[in-house]
């Protein structure tokens, strides 16, 4: 369940009298590396009475210093605080990553959060993690200045998987290739859209391959292709219905740029238009094709139905 107070800001941050033990990065995505250094926040928040919190920031930081190729994150704001009250904390701030706050120097950011959060008593970081002005701040730092201002730091060691460190780095990579079985394993969890069901030119019905039609455009877009999904929402009861969808412009039936995915469930479908429903991603099948004939793209619908089938076990 999802209790976590959202706060805007840390000069909007009134907390009760308990010691604060806060988790620091951008967590784009939520992944296991950053799961690592929030549970060892709420772990000894929970051993000593304390709250868990964590902070993050808004926008990117590359959208300040770099505008024109900002980084494309995997979650929106929303999203992001969503998964990361999801984790267990108790709080999240989201602070406005604005040019007075990216101009703080390295050695004044804890007393800086110190002033703002009088409760902080421990934070926690990754070891690579790196802050203040120019990024000039290390763990190095970090310990000498909680030191002195009787904060504890505790960095955890970074998390690999098959050898490599997990990073939102290398999973927007895994996204952007495809690789949605990786980029799961990174993110601990199963990449997912939510949206609402929408009319579709109503040719899939025709064609034999009626879909869920819904609009999704996320800041970093995964591979346009086929994929073997699963559909869930409040109409399914939250029961996970298997599905094989394309996501893309759908070049062969129209011109379009906004990337839809169309869902052609392999059971009954309960959804209409105007549901909500979450789209689940486990497996990548082929790239999105632009077929000379209908004909063509049907052929290869019924070949893509087939192999979500065998995954499935069907
Ligand atoms: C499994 C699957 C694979 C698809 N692959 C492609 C594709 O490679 N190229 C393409 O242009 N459209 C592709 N589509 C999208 C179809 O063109 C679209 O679903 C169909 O035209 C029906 O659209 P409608 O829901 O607006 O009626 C695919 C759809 C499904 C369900
Ligand atoms: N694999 C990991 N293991 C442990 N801690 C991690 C890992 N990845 C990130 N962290 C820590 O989590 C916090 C948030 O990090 P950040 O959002 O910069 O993560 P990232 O995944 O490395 O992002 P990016 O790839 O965009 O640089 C930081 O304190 C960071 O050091």
């Amino acid at each position: 369940m999802n209790t976590a107070r959202q706060i805007d800001g840390l000069d909007h941050a009134q907390l009760p009298a308990r010691p604060l033990h806060l988790a620091i990065g951008m967590f784009d995505g939520v992944h296991l590396g950053h799961r690592a250094v929030i549970d060892a926040a709420i772990q000894s928040a929970r051993r000593s009475g304390g709250l868990a919190g964590v902070l993050t920031f808004w926008p990117h930081p590359s959208a300040l210093f770099n505008p024109e190729k900002a980084t494309r994150l995997i979650a929106g704001p929303e999203l992001r605080a969503r998964l990361l009250g999801e984790t267990g904390v108790d709080l999240v701030i989201t602070q406005p990553f604005t040019p007075q706050f990216a101009a703080i120097e390295a050695e004044w950011v804890l007393p800086y959060l110190k002033k703002k959060l009088p409760t902080l008593s421990t934070v926690y970081v990754g070891e690579n993690w790196r802050f203040g002005q120019g990024r000039r701040g290390d763990i190095a730092m970090l310990v000498a200045e909680g030191k002195k201002q009787h904060i504890g730091v505790v960095s955890a060691q970074r998390i690999n998987h098959n050898g490599e460190p997990i990073s939102s780095t290398r999973i927007r990579a895994c996204l952007e290739a495809g690789r949605i079985e990786e980029a799961n394993e990174l993110f601990g969890y199963t990449y997912f859209a939510d949206g609402v069901v929408a009319a579709g030119k109503r040719l899939g019905r025709t064609i034999g391959f009626p879909t869920l039609n819904i609009a999704w455009e996320p800041a970093l877009r995964p591979r346009f292709g086929v994929y073997a999904v699963r559909v869930s929402g409040p109409k399914s009861k939250d029961a996970f219905l298997p599905a094989v969808a394309n996501y893309g412009l759908r070049p062969t039936v129209e011109r379009s740029n906004q990337p839809r995915i169309e869902a052609h469930l392999l059971v009954d479908c309960p959804f209409v238009e105007g549901d909500s429903v979450r789209v689940e991603w486990l497996k990548f099948i082929r790239p999105e094709t632009k077929f000379s004939s209908i004909s063509g793209l049907t052929d290869q619908i019924s070949k893509d139905r087939q192999e979500a089938a065998a995954f499935f076990g069907f």
